[in-house]
């Protein structure tokens, strides 16, 4: 797995909802926002960076949501929590959102690599920001 290249997805919170974005397309679905990690940035700045170009939001990334999960053969997706800085989302690639609370997380067709992470934002959502 070690010629993967890293996607960050972003579990952005707020008032104890999280952020679920719906990606178009053939291959799409409801997923974290986020993208590729590009040569020579962090995950971080690669979240910061796809959050502001994609939905026009100001984050603070915070802890991972557990181990990274594969994407067919050539990516390997990393999810992490992030508090909402500034801003109200501008769908600039998107179709859709949804803020969604702990129980609404089962109700959405989630891409498959992000369903393993919906487990610890279960237990995680009710106590954070
Ligand atoms: N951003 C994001 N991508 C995901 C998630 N789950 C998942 O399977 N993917 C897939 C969809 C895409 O095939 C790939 C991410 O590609 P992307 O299109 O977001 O990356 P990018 O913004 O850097 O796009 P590009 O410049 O390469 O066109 O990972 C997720 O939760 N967030």
């Amino acid at each position: 797995m070690k010629d993967r290249q890293i996607v960050v997805g972003v579990a952005v919170v707020r008032d104890g909802k999280v952020l679920a974005a719906l990606r178009p397309g053939a291959d799409g679905g409801w997923e974290f926002p986020g993208g590729k990690v590009e040569v020579g940035e962090s995950d971080e700045e690669a979240a910061v960076r796809e959050l502001r170009e994609e939905l026009s939001l100001e984050i603070k990334l915070g802890a991972s949501l557990g181990p990274a999960q594969p994407i067919g053969e050539r990516y390997l997706l990393r999810v992490y929590l992030a508090e909402l800085l500034a801003g109200e989302p501008v769908l600039h690639e998107h179709t859709a959102i949804r803020w969604l609370s702990v129980g609404d997380l089962k109700h959405i067709e989630w891409l498959p690599a992000d369903r393993p992470f919906l487990p610890a934002l279960h237990r995680i959502l009710p106590a954070v920001f």
